[in-house]
C-alpha cells in the first residue's frame, strides 16, 4: 500500500480551476526559578533555549543558478522559485502514497511514512500564507491522540488560530499533486493570493514527542527555506504552546513572551495571583477543596512540559504523574483512551476519591476522572469543564453587576444532560456546531464571553475586547462605599482579569484548562464529588466502524443527520425511537480512518445496545471491513 501505488490524475488543473504586571522583583525571582530547574528528561535543546537554525541555503544553491532577485511581483523571481521547490522536492521529498489526503478536522493524519512530502509542501504552503498575513505563522507536527505510528501536520494562522478554512482547500490539493505539479500549482496559488515574494515571511515550528516527528519537521523546515522563510524551530513543545508562540509573537508580546519561559510566566502567575485572591477573601482552608492530583500524560510531550510548569506552582497544587515516558504514546492511556473507554488508564495507581486528569498525546485536551467509594469509574469529561467553567463565570459576571452576552459552544457528541443543565439551570445559551475546534472557536467569537468545550476535554474560553474593557472598569470603580473590601465588584473583577490571564485564548490547552479547573474548584470549595454532583451525565457510548471508504457517509446538519446511503438515518431512526432518552449519530472521522458512532440512552446498558446496533447497520451498508464491532 505504501510506494506501489500509481499517484492520481493530474490535479493541477482542479486547482487553476478552485483556485506585566508583577513587580519587578517577583518577575526576576520568576526568570530565576525556571532557569533553575533542570528538565526531568531531556527535551530538545530548542525547547528550552532555541538554538539558532541554520541559514537557510540561497535558493540559487537548489537550483545551481546565481541567487535570485527578490524583486517584487517578478514573474521570474516567482518562477525561478517554484521550479527550485519542484526539484527539490521530486529529488528529496517526492510523493510515494498514492492514496489522496484532505485536510481533516485538525490538519493531516496519516501514517508517519506518508508524510514526508506533505510536511515539506506545508513548509512551503506556510512560507506563502506568512506573507499573505504579513504575520508570522506555524506549523505544527503531530498526530495528537492517534497512535505513535501516525503523524501529521497543521498550520496556525497569526492569532494563533486555525488556519482559515479557504486555504484548508488550498492546503489539500497541493498535498494532491504529483512531483511535476508542483511548480504551476504554487505559482497559481501566488498570482491567485496576489502574493509578493519579496515580503519577508516568517515560521514557526513545534513538534510533538513522536520518533517520526524530527524527520517530519526537517522535511517542513525545509520547505519553508526554499521559499526565504526566516525560520525558528521551538523544538519538543505542546499543540497549544506553539499556538500560544505564534500569538504572543504577532501581538509584539502583549499577550505574553514568546517563549517557553513567558508561556508558563503567564499562567502560572495569574494561577498564583487567583489562590492568593480567594485565601486573602477565605483563609488558608477551602472547603472540600484537597490542593493534589494525579497525573496521567499518555506518554506524550505533556509529561515533560508539565513537569517543569509543576515545579512552579508545587506549594500550591501537588502533582502525582503516571504515563511520561514508561509506557507507548497514547496507548492504553491518555484522554482519548480514558473518555472512550470510560476507564482508569494503565499503569496509574489511585486511591478512591482521588482527583485524577489525563492529557492526550500533544496536550490540547484534558479530562478528569476519579473511582467512587464503591471503585466505579467516573468521568468528568469536557462537558462538564464547560459547565464548571460557565456556572463560575456567570457568577463572576453577577456580582460585577455587568451585562455581556456568555454562551457555551458545543457539538452533537455534548452529554445531552450537561446541555439541558447549562440552558435551563445556569440559563446560558448553547450553539451547536460541526465536530473540530476550528467550529467552535469561531462561533465562540460571537459572544463577549464564549466558552468552547468538546465533550473529549478540547477547548477553551475567548473573551472579546469589550469584556476586557468592561472588567478593567469595574476593577477600578471606586464607587460603591466599601470597595476596598475583598470580595464584591471590585474583588469579582479583578479575579475575572487574573482568569483571563490564566487562559490560552488560542486553542484548547491542557495545561491551562487543569489550571483553570483547580482555580476554579479552589475557589467554590468542591471536591471532585461536589463537582460531579451539579448533575447526572446521561450514559453514552462511543464506537469505531472501520469501512471501505469511510466518506460514503454524508452528514446533514452538526452531525445529527446523514443524506447517505440512502435510507440509513431512517434505519436509524427506527432504532432510534426503541430507546428512552435515545440520541445517535454517525459521522466520518477526520482524523482516522473510521466511522465514528455516538449513542445515549437512560441506562448503560441501553447506550451499548443502541451504539452496537448503530454500528452493525453502517457495517452492513456502509461497507465495512472485518467482523462488525462490539461496544469494547
Ligand atoms: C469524537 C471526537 O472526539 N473527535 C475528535 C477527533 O476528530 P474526528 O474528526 O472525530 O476524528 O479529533 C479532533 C482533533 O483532535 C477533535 O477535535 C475531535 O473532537
Ligand atoms: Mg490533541
Amino acid at each position: 500500500m505504501v510506494s506501489s501505488l500509481q499517484p492520481p490524475p493530474p490535479r493541477a488543473l482542479s486547482i487553476l480551476a478552485r483556485h506585566v504586571g508583577l513587580p519587578r522583583r517577583r518577575y526576576f525571582l520568576f526568570l530565576l526559578c525556571v532557569f533553575l530547574i533542570p528538565p526531568p528528561v531531556p527535551l530538545s535543546s530548542a525547547c528550552c533555549a532555541p538554538a539558532p537554525p541554520p541559514p537557510p541555503p540561497p535558493a540559487a544553491d537548489v537550483i545551481g543558478r546565481r541567487p535570485f532577485n527578490m524583486s517584487a511581483g517578478s514573474a521570474g523571481t516567482m518562477s525561478a522559485l517554484a521550479l527550485a521547490a519542484e526539484r527539490k522536492g521530486k529529488d528529496d521529498h517526492p510523493r510515494t502514497y498514492g492514496k489522496e489526503i484532505d485536510y481533516g478536522t485538525a490538519g493531516f493524519r496519516s501514517k508517519a511514512e506518508h508524510l514526508d512530502h506533505i510536511l515539506y509542501r506545508m513548509g512551503i504552503l506556510a512560507a506563502l500564507r506568512s506573507r499573505v498575513k504579513g504575520a508570522t505563522v506555524g506549523v505544527m507536527i503531530t498526530a495528537s491522540h492517534n497512535p505513535v505510528a501516525d503523524n501529521g501536520v497543521k498550520l496556525i494562522d497569526p492569532q494563533g488560530e486555525m488556519l482559515e478554512m479557504s486555504w484548508e482547500t488550498i492546503a489539500t490539493d497541493l498535498a494532491n499533486l504529483n512531483d511535476n505539479e508542483l511548480s504551476a500549482a504554487l505559482i497559481h496559488i501566488i498570482e491567485k493570493e496576489n502574493i509578493d515574494l519579496a515580503k519577508p515571511a516568517s515560521v514557526f515550528f513545534g513538534r510533538d514527542t513522536r520518533p517520526s516527528s524530527e524527520q517530519l519537521s526537517n522535511a517542513a523546515l525545509e520547505g519553508s527555506r526554499v521559499f526565504n522563510a526566516d525560520v525558528k524551530d521551538f523544538g519538543i513543545v505542546t499543540t497549544p504552546m506553539l499556538h500560544y508562540f505564534v500569538a504572543a509573537h504577532n501581538s509584539n508580546n502583549e499577550y505574553g513572551d514568546p517563549t517557553v519561559t513567558g508561556y508558563f510566566f503567564k499562567l502560572t502567575t495569574a494561577f498564583r495571583s487567583f489562590r492568593e485572591e480567594i485565601i486573602s477573601e477565605k483563609g488558608p482552608e477551602s472547603g472540600n477543596y484537597q490542593p493534589a492530583i494525579v497525573a496521567d500524560m499518555a506518554n506524550g510531550v505533556g509529561g515533560p512540559i508539565m513537569k517543569q510548569m509543576s515545579e512552579l506552582i508545587k506549594d500550591l497544587l501537588t502533582i502525582e504523574f503516571f504515563n511520561t515516558g514508561e509506557g507507548e504514546l497514547n496507548h492504553e492511556s491518555g484522554a482519548d483512551y480514558v473518555k472512550v473507554r470510560q476507564t482508569l488508564p494503565k499503569r496509574v495507581r489511585i486511591k478512591s476519591k482521588d482527583r485524577c486528569v489525563s492529557f492526550d498525546g500533544d496536550a490540547d485536551r484534558i479530562v478528569y476522572y476519579y473511582q467512587d467509594q464503591s471503585v466505579k469509574f467516573r468521568l468528568l469529561d469536557g462537558d462538564r469543564i464547560a459547565s464548571l467553567v460557565a456556572g463560575y463565570l456567570r457568577s463572576l459576571l453577577d456580582i460585577m453587576g455587568i451585562e455581556l452576552n456568555i454562551g457555551v459552544v458545543q457539538t452533537a457528541y455534548a452529554n445531552g444532560a450537561s446541555t439541558k443543565y447549562i440552558t435551563e439551570v445556569l440559563q446560558i445559551p448553547v450553539a451547536c456546531v460541526y465536530t473540530g475546534v476550528k467550529h467552535l472557536h469561531h462561533k465562540a467569537q460571537e459572544f463577549d464571553i464564549g466558552i468552547y468545550f468538546e465533550a473529549n476535554g478540547h477547548g477553551t474560553v475567548l473573551f472579546s475586547k469589550k469584556a476586557k474593557v468592561l472588567a478593567k472598569a469595574a476593577r477600578e470603580d471606586k464607587s460603591s462605599a466599601h470597595y476596598r473590601l475583598n470580595g464584591g465588584k471590585r474583588g469579582a473583577a479583578r479575579k475575572m482579569l487574573t482568569f483571563i490571564d490564566m487562559v490560552n485564548e488560542t486553542t484548547g490547552d491542557s495545561i491551562s484548562d487543569l489550571l483553570i479547573v483547580e482555580t476554579i474548584l479552589h475557589a467554590r470549595g468542591w471536591s471532585v464529588e461536589d463537582w460531579e454532583n451539579s448533575y447526572a451525565d446521561l450514559p453514552n457510548r462511543l464506537l469505531k466502524v472501520t469501512v471501505k471508504d469511510r466518506n460514503v457517509i454524508k452528514v446533514i446538519d452538526p452531525e445529527c443527520h446523514i443524506s447517505e446511503p440512502e435510507g440509513l438515518q431512517e434505519d436509524f431512526d427506527r432504532l432510534i425511537s426503541m430507546f428512552t432518552q435515545g440520541r445517535a449519530f454517525v459521522r466520518p472521522s477526520g482524523t482516522e480512518d473510521v466511522v465514528r458512532v455516538y449513542a445515549e440512552a437512560n441506562t448503560q446498558s441501553s447506550a451499548d445496545k443502541l451504539a452496537v446496533h448503530i454500528a452493525k447497520l453502517v457495517h452492513q451498508k456502509a461497507g465495512g471491513i472485518g467482523d462488525a464491532p462490539t461496544w469494547l
